[in-house]
């Protein structure tokens, strides 16, 4: 028997300023995040970021946080809904797990391995489309340290990065259209990185390039929706530094109304399900931006959830078809 385990990079347990720290720190403590080594980061995250800086986080977790039953982390939610749909249509065993906080990767597998004895196979799929160090390999890293610590009696088979799948594209074309009418430009808004973590990354190739890889996403996306790539924009989000991948969203959507654009449609692609990083720094901050520097319309285009085309998508790239 086979199951698939999703795999995000984490969410805080509750919306808590305790919770939030703990999981900033635990993810700012990890040397594929910062680029320092483990010692610096560690201490670092716990002793001046975590402590200073998740008051902010916690205001914007607030202002997303779910207001209806479940009262969950909208990443979890969408995870959760995301798993039992694909458990239920493809009939597979679908577990969730977090990179940093709970389920963690270990907690993932081991309820994968309760719900199944028999299993001889575990589909690690990472909800990351595009290759970074802080993501895909983190994850990777994560997942050999667990299988170094005990044996398991099973084979893992590990998604690569699905930037360029068909089903993929197919899947964002699908859910994006109903949102692109009546626009004058559409925005890629990608998650920003330090620039010397991409570098590092990009001179071992294309499978490593993530400005590559978010490229050629928006290139086929466009081909697929038939608009021109000259109609949209690469902003980047969520930067903590200066020398991260620019231009960045906060800034450079403010000066498109200006320009003339005053109706715009924001997309990320880089996240398969909705959570801080969309429903807040796009769909609350970067819109608050764009409306008081003059914007008419401004489109938030959700993410991919748990609609159907996302779960036909992961099941065909799951299969490597
Ligand atoms: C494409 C996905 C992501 C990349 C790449 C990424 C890099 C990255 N992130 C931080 C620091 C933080 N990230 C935080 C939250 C967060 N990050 C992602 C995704 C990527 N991060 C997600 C999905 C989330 C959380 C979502 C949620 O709970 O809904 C946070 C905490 C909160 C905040 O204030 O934003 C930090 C801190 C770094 C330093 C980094 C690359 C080096
Ligand atoms: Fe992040």
């Amino acid at each position: 028997m086979k199951g698939i385990l999703l795999v995000n990079i984490g969410t805080p347990a509750v919306c808590s300023k305790t919770a939030v720290g703990k999981f900033m720190g635990d993810m700012l403590s990890d040397p594929l995040i910062t680029g320092m080594p483990e010692w610096i980061s560690r201490f670092l995250a716990r002793k001046i970021i975590a402590p200073f800086s998740s008051g902010r986080s916690l205001n914007k977790y607030r202002q997303i946080w779910r207001k209806e039953e479940p009262l969950i982390s909208p990443l979890i939610y969408n995870m959760q809904k995301l798993a039992q749909s694909l458990e239920e249509k493809k009939n597979i065993p679908v577990e969730i797990a977090m990179r940093y906080g709970e389920p963690t990767i270990e907690q993932g597998l081991k309820r994968l391995e309760k719900r199944c004895p028999l299993i001889h196979e575990v589909i690690i799929f990472p909800l990351y489309p595009h290759y970074a160090q802080s993501t895909t390999q983190t994850t990777i890293d994560e997942i050999g340290r667990i299988f170094y610590k005990r044996a398991h009696s099973y084979r893992l088979k590990l998604v690569e990065p699905y930037f360029n799948h068909p089903a993929f594209i197919n899947a964002l074309v699908k859910n994006a259209a109903p949102y692109l009418e009546d626009i004058d430009k559409l925005v890629f808004s990608y998650h920003s990185l330090p620039v010397d973590q991409v570098e590092a990354a990009w001179k071992k190739g294309k499978e490593f390039d993530y400005v590559y890889q978010v490229k050629e996403t928006n290139r086929l996306f466009c081909e697929k929706i038939k608009i021109p790539l000259q109609y949209t924009l690469l902003l980047y989000a969520s930067q903590r530094g200066n020398n991260w991948l620019k231009p960045f969203l906060v800034t450079d959507i403010a000066d498109l109304p200006r320009l003339g654009w005053k109706r715009v449609a924001v997309i990320a692609p880089g996240f398969p399900v909705d959570n801080l990083e969309t429903l807040f720094d796009i769909d609350i901050q970067a819109r608050e931006i764009f409306m008081k520097a003059g914007g008419e319309k401004f489109v938030f285009v959700p993410s991919l959830n748990y609609s159907d085309d996302w779960i036909e998508a992961i099941w065909k790239i799951t299969l490597g078809v």
